[in-house]
């Protein structure tokens, strides 16, 4: 449980900030008081203010998103378990949407709104309830009732009241804020890499929370990645359990443990600085990433490993923990990336200790809206690996434009 302290500073006052502290400042700046404050967490403050510190700032929220993010895990598996050709599902872009991404948005949704009820709720999500709403979605809105309520049911809590068809097109539909730089926003991807849920492959639920436009806290639920290292480079190992947990909280550290497990585990990026044993992840789908980009930079740097080829924000989740030490992510001319791609993850990463960004080494921003403009494509790495792995992004950018 967090604490809070209500702090009345008249001086300069020394406070404790557990989290993040630019982010803290930003705040106290905005209350219209002047407040000078310096790298050893002392504040000066112009006039009387009260601070309301939180000594686990995000707890609430924190918990609330594993409940969500695991319970959505559940109804996942249930659903790859016994995918059926008719659950596949056309939306009008042609990707593959199942019950299983309406199902799990509209759990993470309810649950998010039920267990944190005196918070303003603003959630960016991709699915919407449109198909839903029409004369031939009804069979598959009763499915998805269903599911919801197995699932909610198998919770275990006495609170719980069945959910309507309505109930449900509102949970979903709860996924239509637009974000922005100001004030709290979940972001939600209900299954990313539903390609490679429909192929039996990995998939995650991912959850993330904005303040003011930064990613603070992030869940990654992926139900098929095995606990142990899947990396080139991998050791054997005696288990072959899947379904890992990945959450990290700003300033906090990244965390594993085992989908429906307790025993957490710190994790980190891997702390290779010698590209040769270096070994990379990208998309299963040459559509949604540039194989050939990818082979021509591991070339340029030297990676001797061939690529890891996997679907989804599992690639963040499987970096975090050291299986492999780049991730590269082209996608192909005319492709704008969306925040619930990549916000889980790229929290995941960076408190482990790495570092996400664009091809330009821009910091990845999300205070934009649920767009995420990058220059040219997203790569993921760890600090000793960064510069060289910048250099050989540009020059193979440079090599692509020069061959047009
Ligand atoms: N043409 C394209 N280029 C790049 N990314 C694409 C794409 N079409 C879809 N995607 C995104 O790629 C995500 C999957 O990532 P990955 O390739 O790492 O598995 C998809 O998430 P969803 O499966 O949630 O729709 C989708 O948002
Ligand atoms: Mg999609
Ligand atoms: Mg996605
Ligand atoms: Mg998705």
């Amino acid at each position: 449980m967090g604490t809070q302290t209500t702090l009345w500073c008249r001086a300069r006052t020394t406070i404790s900030v557990g989290g993040d502290w630019k982010l803290f400042e930003s705040r106290i700046r905005k209350k219209g008081t002047t407040v000078s404050t310096s790298r050893s967490r002392s504040c000066f403050c112009s006039s009387p203010l009260t601070l309301i510190v939180s000594s686990m700032p995000y707890e609430k929220e924190f918990a609330a998103a594993k409940k969500a993010a695991t319970l959505a895990a559940r109804l996942c598996k249930k659903v790859q378990k016994a995918l059926l050709q008719s659950d596949v599902h056309s939306k009008s872009d042609k990707s593959p949407v199942t019950v299983a991404d309406y199902g799990s948005q509209a759990l993470v949704s309810f649950i998010l709104e039920r267990e944190l009820p005196s918070e303003p709720f603003s959630l960016v999500a991709e699915e919407d309830s449109g198909d839903l709403r029409k004369e031939s979605g009804q069979d598959t809105l009763k499915r998805i009732t269903e599911l919801v309520n197995d699932t909610l049911a198998s919770e275990g809590s006495n609170s719980f009241s069945t959910l309507t068809t309505d109930d449900v097109l509102a949970a979903i539909d709860g996924g239509k804020s637009e974000g922005g730089s100001v004030g709290r926003h979940w972001v939600l991807d209900p299954i990313d890499g539903t390609k490679g849920f429909v192929r039996g492959g990995q998939y995650a639920i991912a959850l993330a929370s904005l303040d003011e436009g930064k990613v603070v806290l992030g869940v990654s639920a992926c139900p098929n990645l095995p606990l142990a290292s899947i990396g080139s480079n991998q050791q054997l190992s005696s288990s072959n359990e899947v379904g890992c947990l990945f959450f990290a909280k700003v300033g906090d550290g990244t965390y594993m443990q085992a989908l429906g497990g307790s025993t957490q585990t710190r994790v980190h990026v891997c702390d290779i600085d010698n590209p040769e044993e270096a070994s990379f992840f990208e998309s299963f789908e040459a559509a949604h990433s540039s194989h050939d980009l990818s082979s021509s930079i591991a070339e340029k740097l030297g990676v001797k490993a061939p690529p890891v080829r996997i679907d989804s924000q599992a690639k963040y989740g499987a970096l975090s923990r050291g299986d492999g030490a780049i991730y590269l992510r082209f996608p192909h001319k005319g492709y704008r990336e969306k925040i619930w791609d990549h916000a889980a993850g790229s929290i995941v990463v960076t408190e482990a200790g790495g570092i996400a960004m664009d091809a330009a080494g821009n910091p990845l921003d999300f205070s934009k809206g649920k767009f995420l403009d990058v220059v040219s494509g997203i790569i993921v790495t760890n600090q000793k690996l960064k510069a060289s792995l910048l250099r050989a992004v540009k020059e193979a950018l440079n090599e692509k434009v020069s061959s047009l």
